[in-house]
């Protein structure tokens, strides 16, 4: 429903001169799809302060979705793709630069500064919020202002997890709408008082009357904020995904982590798979790797191995609570998937590419086909002889580029995955066998190490490492620490979440936590090739990890935990020498003491707030490395 601005309906509003459209907004309440009383009061005066045009309540239609998506094409944002190729998808090409998370420029403004922790940037609520109300007055002018409400996680659960966005996007909408459940009803399931998580998201690129948009507003001057207390964001400057589909990384890790630190579960950076053996035992598994380290590739494996069937529950976030039984149970709080493009193709992820070719994606970033279809890195063996890149330039296969932005990303309907699990809509989640932590490592962490107790997993993610992506601006590459692949996502201090770990190990029965193992798909040989085929045979290593949880399979003690023997990963059929394997599974004392200081460095970082129980472990670790 688009309601035109107008002056608010007083005696001298109506007598007067009608006042520029861009100043009051109507929130006649017979005028808006609510009586929410905190929301209309909310969406009033966030009109008042950036001034847009219009107010568009999003109702999550179909034809509202054409409506957008018809916008967008006309202002060049977007281009419809193929029917034939991908129905009803579209192509997104961003400003170059407003590619990936701006991890610089995100802040947990948290009352206290102690509470942000060492890894966040923070400043002052009260200072933030004066700083972006002044960027955010008048951003709006000469748009729209879109009012989304959505929900994360069932609409059926107990205390559905509500948010309203507000943003001057078009592609938000659009995308919100894959991204999470939106619209009239979660409106309606909001009635007149549930609270809500309130979203502000501005691209900080005003219209001045007549001035003609462009393709990607943004604006150079970015800010990604949590208030954590108030439950409340703030972004401003960026339309890319990570930062502007609030639903996601701000809400559902960074706002929810500080949630589930004060009632006890874990909001956490994690994918959710069902494996299904040839005995037909059904096990759930977590897994937390950092960003662009394979997690929507893990979600649809695909196992190569006879008998073993996976199916898909989550590819990124994964939000977990004790049940009754004193098992830790997972949902998904999203309703899509935001996935890397480049190397996703029929090879690596085939459920990746049936689940796009039923088309209601936007493809953010990758290269265009003469035929309107989409193309990028990995999507198939050979290039088409010509492309149009993700800058809009021409683009054959000898150009010295690539043709797709190393963080170009499909966005789509979760729903549409061929193996997603029945369980995906049961508001209790699934019951968690074994959590997986695991990063991009070249060398020294072997390809699978069981923990011996929750204390030592918990220490394995909290030293977690692995080398920077393209999915955050900066540098690629650089081996850095990402506890429990969090590292950006934490919504509070990173002791305290450390602790939050431990504590939730001792409040609970040991015997029905999930075990924990970690995990390295991308160990490189000397020639800088990975020694391990990754991918699909992966399945290889959860194989190992059901048989290690039932008592089936050996493993070797080392100083840094229970790594396979070489027999008991099954390797059959797979085309891979005892050398390689025997380099993906070794554990390097050398290396592991080179390892040391860096973990010592981070625990010093973290100051006095680091765990005992993960000091001991350190001990430990020292100790048997001698
Ligand atoms: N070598 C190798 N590469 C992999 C493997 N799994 C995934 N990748 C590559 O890693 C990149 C990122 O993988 P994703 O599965 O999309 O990463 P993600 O963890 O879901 O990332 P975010 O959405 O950023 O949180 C892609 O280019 C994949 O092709 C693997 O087992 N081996
Ligand atoms: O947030 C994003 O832009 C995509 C994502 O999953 C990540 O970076 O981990
Ligand atoms: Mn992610």
């Amino acid at each position: 429903m688009t309601t035109t601005a107008s002056p608010a309906h007083t005696e001298e509003a109506l007598s007067a001169e009608a006042p520029a459209p861009t100043t009051r907004t109507d929130l006649d309440p017979s005028n808006t799809p609510t009586e929410h009383a905190g929301l209309l009061a909310w969406v009033a005066e966030v009109a008042a302060l950036t001034q847009p045009d219009r107010i568009h309540w999003v109702d999550g239609s179909d034809a509202e979705y054409k409506a957008l998506t018809d916008e967008l094409i006309a202002g060049g944002t977007l281009v419809r793709l193929n029917d034939e190729k991908k129905p009803n998808s579209f192509w997104a090409r961003t400003d170059p630069s407003d590619v990936a998370r701006v991890e610089q420029r995100t802040f947990i403004c948290s009352v206290d500064e102690a509470d942000a922790g060492p890894t966040n940037n923070w400043m002052d609520p009260a200072e933030m919020k004066a700083l972006m109300t002044e960027l955010y007055r008048g951003s709006m002018k000469g748009r729209t202002l879109y009012v989304v409400p959505f929900c994360m996680g069932p609409l059926t659960a107990d205390k559905p997890m509500f948010g309203v966005e507000i943003t001057d996007s078009a592609y938000v909408v659009a995308s919100m709408r894959i991204m999470a459940r939106t619209g009239s009803e979660v409106l309606a399931k909001m009635g007149n008082d549930a609270p809500y998580v309130p979203c502000l998201h501005s691209v900080g690129a005003p219209l001045q009357p007549g001035q003609k948009d462009v393709s990607w507003p943004c604006n150079d001057e970015k800010y990604i904020v949590q208030f954590p207390e108030e439950r409340t964001i703030w972004s401003y400057g960026s339309g890319y995904g990570g930062n502007s589909l609030l639903g996601k990384k701000c809400y559902s890790l960074r706002i929810a982590s500080a949630m589930a630190r004060d009632e006890g579960w874990l909001a956490e950076h994690m994918l959710i798979l069902k494996l299904i053996s040839p005995e037909k035992t059904v096990h759930y598994i977590a897994a937390a790797f950092p960003s662009a380290c394979g997690k929507t590739n893990l979600a649809m494996l695909d196992p190569t191995l006879e008998g073993w069937e996976v199916e898909t529950l989550g590819d990124d976030i994964a939000w977990m609570r004790f049940g009754e039984d004193g098992r830790l149970y997972a949902q998904n709080p999203e309703y899509g998937l935001f996935g890397v493009a480049p190397g996703t193709g029929w090879k690596t992820n085939p459920n990746a590419m049936r689940t796009i070719e039923k088309g209601n994606s936007l493809f953010t970033n990758v290269a265009l086909t003469d035929d309107g279809d989409v193309w990028w890195e990995g999507y198939s063996q050979t290039p088409p002889n010509h492309l149009t890149d993700w800058k809009g330039r021409e683009w054959t296969p000898e150009s010295d580029e690539v043709s797709s932005h190393p963080n170009s990303r499909f966005c789509t309907p979760i729903k549409q995955c061929p193996i997603i699990a029945d369980e995906y809509e049961d508001p209790n989640g699934v019951p968690i066998s074994a959590i997986l932590f695991g990063g991009r490592r070249a060398t020294t962490v072997p390809l699978v190490t069981e923990a011996r107790d929750w204390d030592h997993g918990v220490f394995m993610g909290a030293t977690l490492s692995s080398e920077t992506t393209a999915a955050a601006v900066g540098e690629v590459g650089v081996v850095r620490r990402d506890p429990m692949a969090m590292l950006p996502f934490m919504g509070y201090n990173a002791g305290d979440y450390l602790n939050h770990w431990i504590t939730v190990g001792k409040d609970n029965d040991a015997s029905k936590l999930p075990k924990i193992f970690y995990v390295n798909w991308f160990r490189k040989d000397e020639a800088g090739k990975f020694v391990w085929p990754g991918f699909s045979e992966n399945g290889r290593v959860l194989k190992w990890v059901i048989d290690r949880l039932e008592g089936k399979a050996a493993a070797v003690e080392t100083p840094i935990g229970r790594v396979p023997t070489v027999d008991s990963l099954d390797v059959s059929g797979l085309d891979l020498s005892v050398e390689a394997l025997e380099v993906a599974l070794n554990v390097d004392d050398e290396e592991w003491k080179a390892e040391i200081p860096l973990i010592e460095e981070w625990f010093a970082k973290l100051g006095d707030k680091v765990p005992a129980a993960l000091k001991l472990e350190l001990d430990g670790l020292k100790a048997r490395l001698g």
